[in-house]
């Protein structure tokens, strides 16, 4: 039998504790693999037209050689809007747009990138001031983001500069996004939900969700501090975050599988509200895929497992916050252990042809075993 030769650069226990089960063999990146789990640092080098490196047909890795349209704040915006105005170009239906705001595909807070956009973003914060969140592209894990009511506290980029609408991303780029001020309360704590989605191919669309999501809670009820816009424990879900806080709880992390969700919701406002909104996020996810799929790379060797960030807001809205194309694989609780090690392994089954060997001429076509923990959001072939 042949052996599957890994290797791997990135949260590595959650990983190579799958891949001995399976019997692979560990490699360095000279070597000989056929299965690459890397970090996207190290995908843009292996990528790189400069490198003129080409991928053999046994060789499958876990990025899309231009996963940040997805994965980067403003470029997600962007290809959000640009699908926007050709999807009402196109005439479709699920396009229909009312007074400037899309009834169907406004699923993003408006957001605006800065510097560039800091002109538009004013004529909107005339029209309509409200809070507003802002947060560096360049980072992540809730680092440097802060949120605004005035806009004395933009005084950065309020100066008179020209930028160039196509300038790359720098350590400067930011976006601002209208901030949701009303997010669904449980037990008075905001919350975001944490989705996995693989995707085995763009063209065609190729999209799995997985079953087992999770809630992230802050640690500070959102009431008392709705007016207290620099209590970040109140207002940021992320982890790393909230670990930092005193009311953090280190055994169940803050954290709540989707299914706990689903139950209190059926209970609270009933079954078929509870099944719109995970209807509704999926339809999300389907167009978020949709709208960077002209632009993704038609490379076959590549598989992508995005972390999705969702938040509900207290009419049962999903909204999508961010796309992570390397979400977290750090385990900071044992059912976070069981819950990302599932995940690996539904992920490699799926990506696997039966021979269990890579192939990029295989037409990834899991059979429904291999699906087993995920839900199909979309396969243009089927
Ligand atoms: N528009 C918004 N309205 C309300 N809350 C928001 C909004 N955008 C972000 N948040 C909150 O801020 C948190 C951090 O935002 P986001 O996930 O975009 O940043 P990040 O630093 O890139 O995090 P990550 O580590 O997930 O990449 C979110 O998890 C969410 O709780």
């Amino acid at each position: 039998m042949i052996k599957i030769k890994y290797c791997v650069d990135v949260d590595r226990s959650v990983l190579i504790s799958n891949f001995e089960k399976r019997e692979w063999i560990h490699v360095g990146p000279e070597d000989e693999w056929n299965f690459y789990w890397t970090s996207i640092q190290t995908c843009r080098c292996l990528f790189n037209a400069d490198k003129n490196y080409r991928l053999k047909d046994n060789q499958i890795i876990n990025h899309f050689p231009n996963h940040y349209e997805l994965g980067r704040k403003d470029l997600l915006i962007r290809n959000i809007r640009r699908y926007r105005r050709e999807m009402l170009k196109s005439g479709t239906p699920i396009a229909k747009c009312i007074r400037g705001t899309f009834l169907y595909l406004d699923f993003i807070p408006t957001t605006y990138v800065l510097p560039v956009d800091y002109h538009l973003f004013l004529e909107e914060y005339h029209r309509n001031p409200s809070t507003w969140i802002v947060k560096p592209c360049g980072k992540s894990q809730g680092a440097g983001i802060f949120l605004i009511d005035k806009l004395s506290q933009l005084k950065k980029w309020s100066k008179k500069k020209k930028y160039p609408r196509n300038s790359s991303i720098t350590k400067e780029t930011y976006i601002i996004s209208r901030y949701i001020e009303n997010p669904l309360l449980i037990s008075g704590k905001k919350f975001d939900l944490r989705l996995y989605v693989l995707v085995t191919s763009f063209h065609p669309l190729k999209a799995y969700l997985f079953k087992f999501g999770f809630c992230r809670f802050c640690s500070v009820k959102y009431n008392s501090h709705v007016t207290d816009i620099n209590c970040l424990f109140a207002h940021l879900t992320n982890v790393s975050v909230q670990k930092e806080g005193d009311d953090y709880n280190s055994i169940h992390g803050g954290k709540w599988p989707t299914k706990n969700l689903k139950l209190y919701l059926a209970s609270t406002r009933g079954e078929e509200r509870t099944q719109k909104l995970f209807d509704d996020i999926s339809w999300i996810i389907i167009h978020s895929l949709k709208a960077v799929r002209s632009v993704m790379s038609h490379d076959t060797h590549c598989f992508e497992c995005y972390g999705y960030d969702i938040i509900v807001d207290q009419n049962l809205k999903p909204w999508l916050i961010e796309v992570n194309s390397s979400p977290s694989l750090t385990c900071t609780t044992s059912s976070d252990q069981l819950l990302k090690s599932k995940l690996i392994d539904s992920i490699v089954s799926v990506v696997l042809p039966p021979s269990g060997i890579p192939n990029c001429r295989w037409d990834k076509n899991p059979s429904p075993e291999s699906l087993v923990n995920f839900d199909v959001l979309i396969d243009e072939l089927q």
